[in-house]
């Protein structure tokens, strides 16, 4: 059993996220590999003092199964490499504070010069690279969100698009594109001015992400365009869907005088079709919501849904 004194994701004195570094020594088998010193960010980051953890089985990652398949893999690492040529092992674990917060720690064990008949030393370095990898997930969550609704931008989309159609290409699963486009924004934003028509877009991306399954991607495909692809999802349910997001904009109150309608168009993915394909097919069915009087859903084909409220 470990005990926890102390809290990952320390700092060294300057300041800087700190390394824990442990030195081990390793006497014939691994099994018996021992902690013969530690720095003060080893201590910070697992707790104890310095003479507690002289002579103890290392701590590597926290969770005790996680950390004893460490142990054996370096085990195989050094028995392959006999001859000197240990290159090391590292690995990015999580681990959980006993604030319960988790933490993601970088860890990596490497040789501390030459092996000398059976007997090894090694060096065990750590670092919480937490805030790190938070910057990295925040950049990439601003690189694929469209900054004013929060909804995917329309380069995600495109990925996830053609992520999902290879899929159903390959499991032969339903798959619907629905795209929408407010019906005469123009209108409102020269009426009421552009700060309302943003606002207008807000509230409707709201209102889509109320009205979608977790699995479903929404994207702003463009000014006041977007889309929402639906896995699992036959053409008959994705109208469905369709025509009650087309309801539940005409009766929102947005920040305007009279109602928002938006016209849709819906398709299924054939099997075997391409991106290039469903993108145009989806495009015309909207086209065509559009010319038959917009608020209204269109599938683009000769099956057009019955009379729409
Ligand atoms: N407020 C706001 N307006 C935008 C944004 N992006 C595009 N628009 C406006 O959306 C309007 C789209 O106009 P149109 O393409 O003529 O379409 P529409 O007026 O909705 O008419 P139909 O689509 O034919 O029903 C243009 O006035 C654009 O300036 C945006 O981010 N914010």
């Amino acid at each position: 059993m470990y005990q926890h004194y102390g809290q990952p994701g320390s700092e060294s004195g300057d300041g800087r996220p700190g390394h824990a570094v442990a030195i081990l020594s390793v006497q014939e088998r691994v099994p018996g590999i021992h902690i013969v010193d530690v720095n003060t960010d080893y201590q910070r980051l697992w707790g104890g003092s310095r003479e507690e953890w002289l002579g103890a089985f290392p701590i590597v990652v926290e969770q005790e199964a996680a950390n004893q398949q460490i142990v054996a893999q370096l085990g195989d690492e050094l028995n392959a490499s006999a001859n000197g040529d240990f290159e090391g092992i590292s690995g990015r674990e999580v681990s959980r504070r006993h604030d319960g917060s988790r933490r993601h720690i970088e860890w990596r064990i490497t040789a501390m010069g030459p092996r000398k008949s059976s007997a090894m030393t090694l060096v065990l370095t750590q670092r919480d690279v937490t805030e790190q990898m938070e910057k990295e997930a925040k950049l990439k969550r601003l690189a694929t969100t469209d900054m004013l609704t929060g909804l995917v931008n329309r380069s995600h989309f495109d990925a996830v698009l053609k992520s999902e159609v290879n899929r159903q290409n390959r499991y032969a699963r339903s798959l619907s594109l629905i795209m929408l486009d407010l019906d005469y924004f123009k209108q409102i934003n020269d009426s009421y001015g552009h700060d309302v028509g943003d606002q207008v877009l807000v509230a409707l991306a709201d209102l889509l992400k109320s009205n979608l399954r977790k699995a479903d991607c929404c994207a702003r495909w463009g000014g006041e365009e977007f889309m929402l692809l639906a896995p699992e999802t036959s053409l008959e349910q994705a109208l469905r869907l369709a025509d009650k997001i087309r309801c539940a904009i005409k009766h929102t109150d947005f920040p305007i005088q009279g109602s928002v309608t938006a016209s849709f168009g819906v398709v299924e993915v054939h099997s075997q079709e391409s991106v290039k394909s469903v993108m145009k097919r989806v495009d015309n069915a909207l086209y065509l919501a559009k010319e038959k009087g917009r608020d209204r859903v269109s599938t683009g084909g000769l099956l057009e849904p019955a009379k729409q409220a």
